[in-house]
């Protein structure tokens, strides 16, 4: 166990017994096979969380809370961890990241990818970095961005029945700043697709600006390959 304090103790992820190296289940990315997604069911409590726990990292950025606010907080944190653990789950029943009639999957590690639509060659869309992203002076974290591109170009090159892939390579270009704020948009296409290799590219724009380009090599797993 380690913990940042004794009030509120927070257990190491190594302690989750329903994860581990060897584990992963082969080709375990929720394949894409309509960009299209469902009309929004009236009532579903999960994507309502989703939204809420982004929000909520925003508005975490954003803050600058009294101790006491902080304290509570903590708190009822780790009243919400004590309540999810024993509701832990293997991967392939896990629900974060596995929801793919969600904008963004339904998962808050990379940021929300609003699909507008798409097809067999590419994938575009919008994304609008929160405060949670920021890296420093009003432009998004470096990291992030090729977070978006992995997400962006994960999905597509393991998409329209195309066997399992991963990422081998992905090289991202900073053109200029990516506001943190703004709603950009997203272009994935692919460039290439020869035996197990499929090249892709992807671009992030703010208006005309391209903020970011990437170009990424996904290789197809072999059998046996996790
Ligand atoms: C819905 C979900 C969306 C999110 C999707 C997210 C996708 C991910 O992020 S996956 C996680 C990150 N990636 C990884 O962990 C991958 C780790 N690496 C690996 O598992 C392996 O290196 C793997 C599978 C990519 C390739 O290994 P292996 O199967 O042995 O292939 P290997 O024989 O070396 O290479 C196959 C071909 O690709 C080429 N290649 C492989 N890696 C590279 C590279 N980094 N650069 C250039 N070429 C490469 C090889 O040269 C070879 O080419 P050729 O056939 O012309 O000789």
């Amino acid at each position: 166990m380690t913990s940042v304090n004794e009030k509120h103790p927070v257990p190491s992820p190594i302690d989750d017994p329903t994860l581990g190296l060897g584990s992963a289940e082969p080709g375990g990315f929720p394949q894409v096979d309509s960009w299209t997604l469902p009309a929004a069911p009236e009532d579903d409590p999960y994507g309502d969380m989703v939204a809420n726990l982004r929000s909520f990292l925003d508005h975490v950025a954003a803050a600058k809370p009294d101790n006491a606010t902080v304290a509570e907080l903590a708190g009822d944190l780790a009243a919400w961890r004590a309540r999810l653990a024993p509701m832990s789950v293997s991967e392939r029943e896990q629900v974060f990241a596995h929801r793919t009639d969600l904008p963004g999957r339904g998962q808050t590690m990379s940021p929300n990818f609003a699909i507008e639509g798409g097809d067999r060659d590419g994938v575009w869309g919008t994304v609008t970095y929160g405060r949670y992203y920021l890296g420093g002076n009003g432009a998004v974290h470096g990291g992030a961005i090729p977070l978006l591109f992995d997400e962006v170009l994960g999905r597509l090159a393991n998409s329209a029945g195309r066997s399992p892939c991963r990422t081998a390579y992905l090289h991202t270009d900073f053109r200029a700043i990516t506001p943190v704020g703004r709603q950009l948009s997203v272009r994935g296409w692919f460039v290439s697709e020869e035996g197990r290799k499929r090249v892709v590219r992807a671009e992030l724009k703010d208006g005309d600006t391209l903020c970011a380009e990437a170009e990424g090599l996904f290789v197809a797993l072999n059998p046996g390959q996790p």
